[in-house]
Order: C-alpha cells, then structure tokens, then sequence
C-alpha cells in the first residue's frame, strides 16, 4: 500500500528532478559558480516560455527595445568615447541561444547603418543577444522565499570569522563506477591561511563588488575557500523554476571522467573562462613572472588552460552529450563584464556560439553573481521541457 502511495506521490505529484553536469577545464570558476547559485534567488516556478512565432508577447517588445537601445549606444560610443562614462557599466547577464531566435527587423539595422557610415556590428545569423529582463537587475529582495537545504543555509550564514571547515559537498568519483548519490565525502575547504595576504585582500575586494540576485540575509563562501575539486561537489537545491536540481561540479583534473555523467544528466553547464588574453600569449610573454607566482602560491592548483584547452574540452562533451539535452557555455568573465564589452566577447567567441536550439551562451560572473540567474532560468525550465518532450528542440535547424 506504502509503495503504491509513494509511487502516485513520484508519478503525479513529486518535482521533477533535473540533474545539471557542470564541466570545464580546472581552475575556470565551476565550484565558484556552484556556491554562486547557492546564494541566488531563483524563482520556484517556471518563466516564461517564449513563444518565437508570437511577435507581440512583451517579452519580444522587451527585446526588440534592447537591441534598439543597444545599436543607438553602439552609434554613440563610435562618435564619441567620452560617453561611455555615462554607459551603463555591467548588465546582469545575457544568453545567445537558438531557441529565441528572431530575425531582425530590416527598417532597424537599415536605420543603423545609413546614419552614420559606419557598419553596425555584425551578428551571428539567426541569433538573438537576449538581456535579462529589468526585473533582474536589482539584487532580489523578496522575503518569502523558502530556504534549500538547511544545511546549506547553516554554512551560508556563518560569521566570516568561523573556523568550520567543510562547506562543499565532495564525492570522490576515482573508483566509483556511477554518478551520485554520493558514497563517500571529502573536504575540499581549507582555512584562507593557506594563500599569501595580498591575494586574499583582492578576492575579498573582487567580492565586496555589487552582487547580483543575492538572496537576503546570505553570503557567498570567500574565494578563499573554494579549493581544487578532487572528486565531485553535489549541490542539492529543493525548487528551482519548479524543479528539485541536482548540481553536479566534477573536478576539471578529472575530465577523463566526466563521460560518467554524461547518460545521467538532463542539462549541462560548461563554464568556459573567457579574458581578453589568450593565457597561452601571456605564458610566453612572462614565463618568468608566471614561475614566480606558481612559487610564492600554495595553492595546488595548476595553471589556468588556454583557449584552445578549453575549446578542445568543450568540444569532446558537446560530441558525447546528446543534442536533445540542453547545454549552456557559461563564458566566465571574472572582470564584470561590462556593457561596452559584450560585442567583443561575443566576436571572438564565435566558434563557441551556439548551432542547436538546445544550445545557448551567457557572459557571467559567478563571484559577482552576474548572469547566474539568466542561465538558470534557461537551462532548468528547457531541461524540464525536454524531459517530458525529448524530441521537441533536438532537430537541427
Ligand atoms: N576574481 C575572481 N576569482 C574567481 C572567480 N571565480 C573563481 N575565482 C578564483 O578562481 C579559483 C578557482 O575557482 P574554482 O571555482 O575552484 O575553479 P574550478 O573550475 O572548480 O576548478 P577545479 O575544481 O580545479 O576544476 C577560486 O578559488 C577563486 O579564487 C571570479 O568570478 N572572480
Ligand atoms: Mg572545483
């Protein structure tokens, strides 16, 4: 009777779980992110869905306004740079996806070219630089919200002071041969000690910058905290857009066994650190600067990858991950990226941008939280969509 209770209660009533692989090369910001979106407040039901063919939803107007306004600060910003100081100076976060695609009107890239001589910035066909709604831009403050797990809670609140130790949940994934639920637990924090003063001072600046979508009454884990993952961080989250959220964070070191999550996951988040210098160019230009640091720093980790490390790792999982499961590269810029730099990030990431509708790119900073909510809200309610109607998106365009 219990069983055919339960089972009524799994089939009909239960959240859906939505299991989340969260890859990318070592040291790009992953259990950063995963602490990020421990302290965002997210909505417990879905957004809205966009509906592509329905050309007067507000949600389009809102976006057909955006990239009006873009193109006219984009005119301003060519004809004078002393405008830029006026210029908004970080935007919350934006998603290149082919699922909002809608083809530019033409009267508005005619207008932006004839004016001015000068060639409106090129966008990849077919694609849409979405902005987070305005609603997003201000930390949230709702008070109703529902806390996750309460032990995620605990840690969140603890006094900067505290000398407690474990915040991540850490799996050892050597020898197991499948994913969660987790059998065996680690930790992977260490007290800020470890790193020189200076470097904390930084991080503890970078954090102290404006935070994004924070819930009220919480606080990210100091940089300093987040260690190399050695296994596999769990992040449990009880609704998020009306879904139970499995995170899981596999350790970059590790990649050669990530294709163990890879049948099990529902959506993948590939955090791909993005800067404006190819690490491989700084390398050589620094080498002796670079062993320097690699000396004075106690932290095992090992040098940030190249471009092309990250683009080889991106590719080997977008080949495994089955096109129908939703996969969102979260470009981690750790500068806040701002809003004059947007163009060139999307310009020099092209061979990143997305080819399926179930693909999708954001410019975020997790240590600002910038950008978080928008790829959450992409990813879960289109996980949860595919879920039920796998076939829906995965036909290639
Ligand atoms: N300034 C700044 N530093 C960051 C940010 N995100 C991560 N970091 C720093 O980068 C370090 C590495 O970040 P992690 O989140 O551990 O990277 P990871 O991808 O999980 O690395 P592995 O666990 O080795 O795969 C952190 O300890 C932070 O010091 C950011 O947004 N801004
Ligand atoms: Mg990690």
């Amino acid at each position: 009777m219990f069983s055919l209770a339960s089972g009524v209660y799994q089939t009909y009533m239960a959240p859906q779980q939505v299991n989340v692989l969260l890859v990318g090369a070592s040291s790009v910001g992953k259990t950063t992110l995963l602490e990020r979106i421990k302290v965002t407040q997210f909505q417990k039901q879905g957004v809205v869905v966009v509906d592509d063919d329905d050309d007067d939803s507000p949600f389009l107007q809102e976006l057909y306004q955006a990239k009006e306004a873009e193109e006219e600060e984009e005119e301003e910003l060519q004809m004078s740079s002393s405008l830029a100081s006026s210029l908004p100076t970080s935007l919350p976060g934006r998603i290149v996806s082919r699922r909002r695609v809608v083809e530019p009107r033409r009267d508005e890239s005619t207008t932006t070219t004839t004016n001015n001589n000068t060639t409106p910035t090129p966008r990849p066909k077919g694609l849409w630089v979405c902005p987070s709604p305005p609603k997003y831009q201000n930390a949230v403050t709702d008070a109703d919200e529902e806390e996750e797990e309460e032990e995620d809670e605990d840690e969140r609140l603890l006094p900067e002071t505290t000398t407690q130790t474990s915040s991540l949940e850490t799996i050892d994934i050597r020898n197991n041969s499948t994913p969660p639920p987790p059998t065996k637990t680690t930790t992977t924090v260490s007290p800020p000690s470890s790193l020189p003063q200076q470097q904390q001072q930084q991080q503890q600046q970078q954090q102290q910058q404006q935070q994004y979508d924070l819930k009220p009454n919480s606080r990210m884990l100091p940089f300093a905290k987040i260690r190399p993952t050695i296994g596999m961080n769990l992040g449990q989250f009880k609704n998020i857009y009306g879904a139970k959220c499995h995170i899981w964070d596999v350790g970059g070191r590790l990649h050669n066994l990530w294709e163990r999550y890879y049948e099990d996951c529902d959506a993948v988040l590939f955090v791909y650190k993005w800067e404006e210098e190819d690490v491989e160019n700084r390398n050589s230009s620094n080498k002796n600067e670079t062993k320097k640091n690699e000396d004075d720093d106690d932290d095992d980790r090992p040098r940030p990858p190249t471009r092309q490390e990250q683009k080889v790792l991106l590719q080997t999982v977008r080949q495994n991950i089955p096109k129908d499961v939703p996969f969102l590269i979260f470009l981690h810029s750790w500068q806040s990226p701002t809003y004059e730099r947007y163009n060139s990030i999307y310009r020099s990431t092209e061979p990143l941008l997305p080819t399926l509708p179930t693909q999708a790119l954001c410019v975020g900073n997790a240590g600002t939280g910038q950008g978080v909510r928008a790829a959450m809200e992409w990813l879960l309610p289109l996980a949860k969509q595919q879920q039920r109607a796998p076939d829906k998106l995965s036909v290639e365009y």
